[in-house]
């Protein structure tokens, strides 16, 4: 079974200006509101796929109620912990000559609640995976991560991290099957700007020698590289389309990433040449990738 467990949820509102200038009225001319948050669109496209997942973490309020009538309607299982106040975050993406974005803080989580979600995690068992996605409302202690894997630990189950800075280089003790920064935040973990292929593979590596298995590295319209726990490197070129949106591009790949290893039965290659189709996929549609979308984009990399 997989599970995501997504700390911060947010409902996405997405818009669309000719233009957009700081300190005026802007007028939108598109809009869109998406149940998001990085655990849940991996759980959304992982059923997209035809994989089944639960859908874990923290939902309150309005907002919370709208994510899960959301993932209702595209019938993937959830098991949020309720927060008793409070709204699960609106995060406002810009879209018109450069991309702004504006993700909100969150809710409040007690002790109790984060206890709430362990004992639901203590129902996991060997041969499931789960994800841990996304940042921490800053209620939470910021080793709730590390927590997580701590008492998971030696159960035999996979479990993914896709993190920013601490939350992610502080689990790497734990040894992760898989982690997913993007370019940039492999180079900000390390205080560098990364320009070359060889420097992305070098500063990856470090990740591994610090305890991560296998490492995918995302680089947007450049494609990504997959380093793998037995010294082996992939890389892929995007394929070729018209960005549209690329809101959960980086969530998608880490479902196609998941789908393609469960469906080879365990093979990197395949895992990350369905992992870089479904993430653009993502980036080439208003919504989140479909199974034919991803197929027909496959078929141009492999
Ligand atoms: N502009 C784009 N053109 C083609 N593919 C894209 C584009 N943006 C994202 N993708 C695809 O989605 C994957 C993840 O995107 P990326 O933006 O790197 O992740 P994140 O959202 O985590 O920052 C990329 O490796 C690529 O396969
Ligand atoms: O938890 P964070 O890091 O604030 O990110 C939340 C945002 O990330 C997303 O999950 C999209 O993530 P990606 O574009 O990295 O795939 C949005 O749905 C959400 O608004």
């Amino acid at each position: 079974m997989i599970y995501t467990v997504t700390f911060n949820p947010s409902l996405d509102y997405i818009v669309r200006l000719d233009s957009f200038t700081a300190g005026e009225i802007n007028r939108v001319n598109y809009e869109q509101v998406l149940g998001g948050g990085k655990g849940i669109n991996v759980s959304i496209v992982l059923g997209n796929l035809g994989h089944e997942s639960t859908a874990l973490g923290f939902t309150a309020g309005f907002t919370g109620e709208e994510i899960k009538r959301q993932l209702d309607g595209f019938g993937v299982k959830h098991d949020f912990v309720q927060l008793p106040e409070g709204f699960t975050r609106i995060n406002v993406k810009v879209k018109a000559d450069k991309e702004t974005e504006i993700n909100g803080q969150g809710p409040d989580i007690s002790e109790a609640n984060r206890e709430e979600l362990f004992e639901k995690l203590d129902k996991l068992s060997k041969g499931d995976t789960l994800v841990l996605a996304g940042s921490i409302p800053k209620t939470l202690p910021d080793d709730i991560y590390e927590k997580i894997m701590a008492r998971l630990e030696g159960r035999g189950i996979r479990i993914i991290v896709d993190a920013e800075k601490k939350l992610l280089l502080n689990v790497l003790k734990y040894h992760p099957f898989l982690i997913k920064p993007n370019n940039h935040e492999l180079g900000d973990m390390f205080g560098v700007k990364l320009t070359t292929d060889e420097e992305i593979i070098t500063y990856a590596k470090k990740l591994q020698e610090k305890g991560a298995q296998n490492v995918l590295i995302s680089m947007a319209g450049d494609g990504a590289i997959l380093l793998t726990a037995d010294g082996k490197h992939y890389k892929s070129p995007a394929p070729k389309g018209k960005l549209i949106n690329s809101v959960g591009a980086g969530d998608s790949m880490v479902a196609g990433f998941i789908t393609g290893y469960i469906e080879s039965q365990g093979d990197f290659e395949t895992a990350f040449h369905m992992g870089v189709a479904t993430g653009s996929a993502s980036a080439f549609s208003e919504n989140l990738a479909t199974r034919p979308e991803v197929e027909a984009l496959l078929k141009t990399i492999i």
